[in-house]
């Protein structure tokens, strides 16, 4: 710990061992007891004037860097990494000038040659800009810096934003006069515009009325949240003797008092806004905390989640790519898919339990909903229906939409023996009938509309009295072994046969 000296409170003594400063320390704490050399006198050399002697002194910790994270925010990242509300203040625009026209001198040019003559006419009326009508263009402000905010494929959280959330973009430069308009003054420059990268799939509206503002899908999307204020014009000023031959040169002579408010850029605006993240993926694997699906996606996709055998070893996301089945020929790239592998759901998530159920919205994206139950598990089917009724409390728009169950660690004896029982008890939970696409686009709508994504949303109240097995029934249920790599193939193969299934039944739902 940096620790910093406390004045000694007798100005005869002179402390020889300083400890570290720090000019960030604060004073504060318990005193503590130092054993110190002082000198008594002035003779420093003298050794008969050293004594040690017991100092009680205050030690100074130094206070938080702020620039580190917070300790919540990394300790509890999964909380933070996928919603952060950030202002940002556009630059001003730099001013413009008030400028006065050139004196010129009054020289007998009797005497001078014509030559001599036509030279000092020439560099007498210096070259000003002009417009097409010949009015003088004067300079103005350079325009306050613009704040945009785009998707990057290199970033996969908010997770920074919370460290610091306050953006403002620079102002916009002044027009450097001394006063006198001359035909070297120059526009100010204007300011770059700040580009502040979010996650591909990043949500952005306004926190005031929650106005969406843009949905980041695609890499390099890009949405203007603040613009920068305009610069200021630049005025003539002139004396009221000569203003009648200078509005014959420039339309910008104004005179007004009101007009010259123009010469002061305007300033930049202030917004505060709502970041979501929601993960854009094609699939989303669900289940009970264990149930397999990170060892799922290492096993068919190169992602590298963490795997352990305690719940919840997942807390965020993570995202794999499945290739499209070269077999399948011109299909091939229909069976291609993002896979993502979302934190375990336990009863109870809807009512916080676990850790709750908001990651369930980066299902909004998904077309196809992968179920992995653990078979070994007590009871497989109650964890099944566990995961379906989280998910209805959630958005039962979810239980619409097409599944496929994978029962999984089937080389497990207690699993094994019962899978064909399980295969069928599971495949028969449900209806043949699949929600039309209309319900689904009106969820979406109604949803984007409220700004609310985890109140549900009116007819999500209306859908809430169905039961599970009036909801679509699975499309597929297979057996496999993720861990020990058996019955994977067969497993792809259904994935890929519902992926196309998907795109037949909804290809826009992306
Ligand atoms: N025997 C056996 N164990 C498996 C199989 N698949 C996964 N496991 C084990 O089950 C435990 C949990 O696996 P994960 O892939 O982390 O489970 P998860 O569903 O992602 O868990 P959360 O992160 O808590 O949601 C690990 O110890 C795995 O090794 C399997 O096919 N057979």
């Amino acid at each position: 710990m940096p620790l910093r000296m406390a004045r000694v409170a007798s100005p005869s003594f002179s402390v020889y061992p300083t400890l570290p400063t720090d000019s960030k320390a604060t004073p504060s704490l318990s005193p503590v007891t130092f054993l110190l050399p002082l000198r008594y006198g002035k003779k420093r050399n003298q050794s008969s004037l050293l004594r040690w002697q017991f100092i009680q002194c205050r030690v100074a910790k130094v206070k938080d860097d702020p620039s580190s994270s917070s300790p919540s925010l990394i300790k509890e990242a999964h909380k933070y990494f996928d919603h952060v509300f950030i202002t940002v203040r556009s630059g001003d625009g730099g001013h413009g000038a008030v400028l006065t026209m050139p004196t010129t001198q009054r020289n007998p040019t009797k005497t001078l040659s014509r030559h001599e003559k036509e030279a000092m006419k020439k560099k007498r009326s210096p070259s000003y800009k002009r417009d097409s009508d010949g009015s003088l263009i004067l300079p103005m402000g350079g325009h306050g810096g613009d704040v945009a905010i785009y998707a990057d494929e290199g970033k996969d959280s908010l997770l920074e934003l919370h460290k610091k959330n306050r953006y403002s973009a620079k102002r916009g430069g002044n027009v450097d006069a001394m006063g006198v308009l001359t035909s070297m003054l120059h526009d100010g420059n204007a300011a770059p515009a700040m580009r502040i990268p979010v996650p591909i799939g990043t949500v952005v509206r306004r926190k005031q009325g929650g106005k969406l503002l843009a949905d980041l899908v695609n890499p390099g999307d890009e949405v203007l949240v603040a613009r920068g204020g305009q610069g200021g014009i630049s005025l003539l000023e002139m004396p009221e003797h000569r203003r009648k031959t200078l509005m014959s040169l420039t339309t910008n002579v104004m005179r007004d008092e009101n007009d010259k408010v123009l010469v002061l850029g305007q300033p930049g605006q202030e917004v505060t806004l709502e970041l979501i993240l929601r993960v854009v993926a094609d699939v989303g694997l669900v289940g009970l905390p264990n149930a397999g699906k990170s060892t799922l996606l290492a096993a068919i996709t190169f992602a590298k989640p963490d795997i352990a055998e305690y719940p919840f070893t997942t807390l965020m996301p993570n995202l794999g790519r499945l290739d499209g089945d070269p077999r399948l020929g011109a299909l091939k790239y229909s069976s291609a898919a993002t896979l993502a592998d979302l934190p375990g759901l336990i009863e109870g998530a809807h009512l916080g339990k676990g850790l709750g159920r908001n990651f369930l919205r980066h299902l909004r994206r998904t077309r196809l909903l992968v179920h992995v139950v653990d078979a070994a598990a007590e009871n497989p089917v109650k964890d099944y229906r566990t995961v379906k009724e989280e998910l209805r409390m959630y958005n039962p728009e979810y239980l619409e939409r097409p599944h496929v169950v994978i029962l999984n660690k089937i080389d497990l004896t207690e699993a094994r023996d019962r899978l064909p029982s399980l295969i069928e008890e599971i495949a028969n939970i449900g209806c043949n009938e699949m929600a039309p696409k209309s319900v689904e686009s009106l969820e979406g709508a109604l949803e984007t509309s409220n700004g609310h994504e985890n109140q549900p949303s009116p007819l999500s109240t209306i859908k809430k009295e169905k039961e599970i097995g009036e909801y679509p029934r699975p499309l597929a249920v297979v057996g496999v072994s993720c861990l020990k790599h058996i019955g994977i193939n067969p497993m792809l193969k259904e994935i890929r046969a519902a992926l196309r299934k998907c795109n037949d039944y909804s290809p826009s739902m992306v």
